[in-house]
C-alpha cells in the first residue's frame, strides 16, 4: 500500500494542467451502452475509477481501448454479452449503477448489484430506480441485486425528483434518450458533468434541451449512433489544486480552468483573501495576504458550493485567522478529515452537519490516514502548509480521482513524494 510523504518548505509557484473529470468520464463511459456504434473520449483522466469502469463494461462485452497513455478512451459496445453488473465490481465503486440505465434501455433487461454504503454516508439509489421506474421499468430487488425489465421497451415520462441527485439525473437522462415518446425530468441536477454528457448524447443523435437548467426534456430517438467527445474539465481537481497557493502561498496557474465551473468556490476563496484571475490558459491563483481570512461555507447541489470541495476548503480554514463554519448539506458523514486533520494540530470541532474550525497559525505534520478521496487531498493540502513531514497512508482514495498528485505539486516547489510500503 502507497504513501504520500509531504514536508511543508513554504510557497508554490509554477503551472499544474487539469485532467478531464472524473465524475464526468464516469457517466460518459456507460452511454456507449446505448449503441452498437464507436464512442470516443478525448481528454480522459488517467484514474483507478476510469479502470473499475472498463472492467465493468468489459464483463458486460463492451470494448474498451486505452489509447494515447490512457487519455483517449475508444469505447464499442456492438454485442453485449452480458447484462449483469455484479456485486464484485460495483462495491468498488458507485457509479457502477450507471450502466442500469443505459442497458435497460438498449435490451430491456438488466441486473445490477446494489452498491451498498459508503464511507461518506448511506447514498441510496432509490431515485434511480423511481425515475427508471417512471419510464415504464419493472424492478424486482432481490439478492442484493436489481432485476430490471421493460417488457415492450421504456416509454417517456414526466418525473421529478424529489432531491437533487447527480447520479439519478445521469441514469434516467441516458435511459429517456432511447424511451418512446418525450420524458421531462424537473428539479434535476444542473451540474457541468451533467451538461457534458447532454452534448455527447447529443452528438450521439439524442434529441435533448434544457441541459445546465432545473428542467430536462428528452424527446426519445430510435438509436443513437457515433461520436467523439472531450471530457469536460476536472472541477474539482481544478478547486483542490487552487488551494494549493491558497495554503501553501505563492502563485500558480490551472491549465484549463474555467471560472464557471467553480465560481461559488471561487467567491470564498477570493472572500478568504485570495487573488483568482483568468489567463488565456486557464486560471492563476495567488495568496495575497499573509494568512487567510475565516470564511463560512455550506455545501449545494451546483452552482452551490461543492461538498466535493469541502474537505480540502476545510484544510485552508485551519490555518486562518479567525473561526469558520462549514456546513455539510449533501452527506450525512463527510467531516472525517477533521479528525486527522486534528491530528496536525488543527482545531476543528463537528455537530452533526456543522463543523467550526479556529484557525491555528501553523500545522504540524504527522502521520495521517485517508478515509475517502477527498478527505485524502485535505490532508496533502495540510501538509503544504505544516511544519515538518506528513504521511498520508492509504492513498488509495486519492488514486480514484487524482492523477499523478506528486508530479503535479512538486512542478510547483511542493516537497512530496510517493513511497511505496509494500
Ligand atoms: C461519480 C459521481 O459523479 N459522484 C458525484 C455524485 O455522486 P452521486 O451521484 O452519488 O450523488 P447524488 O447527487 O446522487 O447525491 C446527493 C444526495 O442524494 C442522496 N440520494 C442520491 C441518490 C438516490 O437515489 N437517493 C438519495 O437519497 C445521496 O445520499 C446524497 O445525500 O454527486 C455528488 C454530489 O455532488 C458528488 O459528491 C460525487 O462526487
Ligand atoms: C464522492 C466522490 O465520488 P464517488 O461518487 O465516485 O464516490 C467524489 O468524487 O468526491
Amino acid at each position: 500500500m502507497d504513501s504520500i510523504v509531504i514536508t511543508g518548505n513554504g510557497p508554490l509557484n509554477g503551472v499544474i494542467p487539469i485532467a478531464g473529470a472524473k465524475n464526468a468520464c464516469l457517466t460518459l463511459m456507460p452511454a456507449t451502452l446505448l449503441t452498437d456504434q464507436p464512442l470516443t473520449l478525448t481528454n480522459a483522466p488517467r484514474l483507478s475509477d476510469i479502470r473499475t469502469m472498463t472492467e465493468l463494461l468489459e464483463s458486460l462485452g463492451a470494448e474498451v481501448a486505452s489509447l494515447q497513455d490512457g487519455q483517449v478512451l475508444a469505447l464499442s459496445s456492438h454485442d453485449l454479452t452480458s447484462h449483469r453488473a455484479d456485486y464484485d465490481i460495483v462495491r468498488k465503486m458507485r457509479a457502477s449503477i450507471l450502466v442500469l440505465g443505459p442497458m435497460l434501455a438498449r435490451d430491456g433487461h438488466a441486473v445490477v448489484s446494489l452498491p451498498g454504503g459508503c464511507a461518506i454516508g448511506a447514498r441510496p439509489v432509490d431515485l434511480h430506480l423511481r425515475a427508471l421506474e417512471a419510464l415504464g421499468a419493472e424492478l424486482d430487488l432481490r439478492d442484493g441485486y436489481v432485476h430490471a425489465k421493460a417488457v415492450g421497451g421504456l416509454r417517456g415520462a414526466r418525473f421529478a425528483f424529489p432531491i437533487v441527485s447527480v447520479g439519478a439525473t445521469e441514469n434516467a437522462l441516458m435511459a429517456a434518450t432511447l424511451a418512446r415518446g418525450t420524458t421531462v425530468l424537473e428539479n434535476a441536477a444542473r451540474e457541468p458533468e451533467i451538461v457534458d454528457l447532454a452534448q455527447c448524447l447529443k452528438r450521439m443523435g439524442a434529441q435533448i434541451e434544457g441541459e445546465g437548467t432545473s428542467t430536462i426534456t428528452i424527446q426519445g430517438v430510435a438509436s443513437l449512433g457515433a461520436a467523439t467527445h472531450p471530457v469536460v474539465t476536472d472541477r474539482i481537481e481544478l478547486g483542490t489544486y487552487m488551494l494549493a497557493p491558497a495554503i501553501a502561498g505563492g502563485s500558480v496557474e490551472l491549465l484549463g480552468g474555467r471560472l464557471e465551473l467553480v465560481q461559488a468556490f471561487a467567491d470564498k476563496l477570493i472572500a478568504a483573501g485570495v487573488e483568482v484571475e483568468e489567463t488565456p490558459r486557464g486560471l492563476r491563483v495567488t495568496r495575497k495576504t499573509d494568512r487567510l481570512r475565516a470564511v463560512n461555507v455550506a455545501t449545494e447541489p451546483f452552482p452551490g458550493f461543492p461538498t466535493d470541495l469541502q474537505a480540502q476548503f476545510m484544510a485552508a480554514m485551519c490555518t486562518a485567522d479567525g473561526e469558520s463554519v462549514l456546513e455539510e448539506h449533501i452527506f450525512e458523514n463527510r467531516f472525517m478529515h477533521a479528525p486527522e486533520l486534528a491530528r496536525m494540530g488543527a482545531r476543528i470541532d463537528v455537530h452533526g452537519g456543522t463543523a467550526r474550525v479556529t484557525g491555528v497559525e501553523r500545522l504540524r505534520g504527522a502521520p495521517v490516514m485517508a478515509t475517502d478521496l477527498r478527505a485524502s487531498v485535505s490532508l496533502i493540502l495540510a501538509g503544504l502548509a505544516a511544519e515538518g513531514e506528513t504521511v498520508v497512508s492509504r492513498v488509495y482514495h486519492l488514486d480514484r480521482g487524482y492523477e499523478r498528485v506528486e508530479e503535479k505539486l512538486g512542478a510547483c516547489g511542493a516537497r512530496i513524494e510517493r513511497v511505496r510500503t509494500s
